[in-house]
């Protein structure tokens, strides 16, 4: 019940819960753990998820359209959780829904359903002093997002504070697919290494076998949301595991 990465590079699974439906969520990030991704970063779905390309957007549209809540995404968790007791398993969310909750309140309900770490998008680590209370408090891991812009001094602060992972954002902008790796990305890594012994995980644009290689020449993970998405997007519910568990089958082929 750690952030352990088995292979290099490791991979994280992006999923939006909720869309198609969460039992559909809960099957393909089974089938995803089953086929390879090392952990799932499960989405809390959001009204207005500033940082996300179409692809994400359209699905968080799609997810609160069928009424998925907070709530509902822990207990997606918790379900996960018994699921594959060893997977790696990260809520991923916008602060507002978190906020709204209570930030102490959702700290323990993310331990009480099994997650190892946190992800929340727009909490800066200047910013973040209950959170990372509440977090150690209840043993789990703080994932922060490091950008190609962020100066030595900011990086050093978000290594510090991270546990689990360190989240270097390929590119600066929004999700999405792209057709090469960005060049930032190995120096952004570069940079982090300095302030930290944590495995970094590389996320923005990765969506196939070669990106997931040249990832792996600098970084200890990849993080695969969109490509993920859009596959989901273009299945059926029905085939939409069966989908998603061959394409991460494939990523380090
Ligand atoms: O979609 P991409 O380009 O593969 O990037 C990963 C990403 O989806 C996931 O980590 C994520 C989804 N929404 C975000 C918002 C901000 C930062 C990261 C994310």
């Amino acid at each position: 019940m750690a952030i352990k990465f088995k292979k290099k590079p490791g991979i994280v699974a992006y999923l939006t819960a909720g869309d198609p439906n969460l039992a559909t969520t809960r099957d393909i990030a089974l089938a995803a753990i089953d086929n390879g991704a090392d952990v799932i970063e499960l989405g809390v779905p959001f009204s207005d998820p500033l940082a996300d390309g179409p692809v994400i957007q359209r699905a968080s549209e799609r997810a609160v359209a069928k009424g998925t809540r907070l709530t509902d995404v822990l207990g997606l968790a918790k379900e996960l959780r018994a699921a594959r007791p060893s997977a790696g398993l990260v809520l991923f969310s916008y602060l507002n829904p978190v906020v709204r909750m209570g930030m102490k309140t959702f700290c323990a309900k993310a331990a009480e359903v099994g997650a190892d770490g946190v992800l929340l998008t727009d909490m800066i680590v200047e910013e973040a002093c209950e959170y990372l209370e509440a977090m150690k408090e209840h043993l789990l891991a703080p994932v922060f997002l490091a950008a190609p812009t962020s100066p030595d001094a900011r990086l050093k602060a978000i290594a510090g504070a991270s546990q689990g992972f360190v989240y270097a954002i390929s590119r600066v902008g929004i999700t999405g697919t792209q057709q090469k790796v960005a060049g930032d990305a190995a120096e952004l890594v570069a940079r982090l290494r300095q302030f930290t012994e944590l495995p970094i995980a590389v996320g923005f644009g990765i969506s196939n076998a070669e990106h997931v290689k040249a990832v792996g020449e600098f970084a200890d993970a990849a993080i695969i949301g969109s490509a993920l998405v859009a596959l989901i997007e273009k299945s059926t519910p029905e085939e939409s595991p069966a989908a998603v568990g061959r394409f991460i089958a494939g990523l380090r082929s």
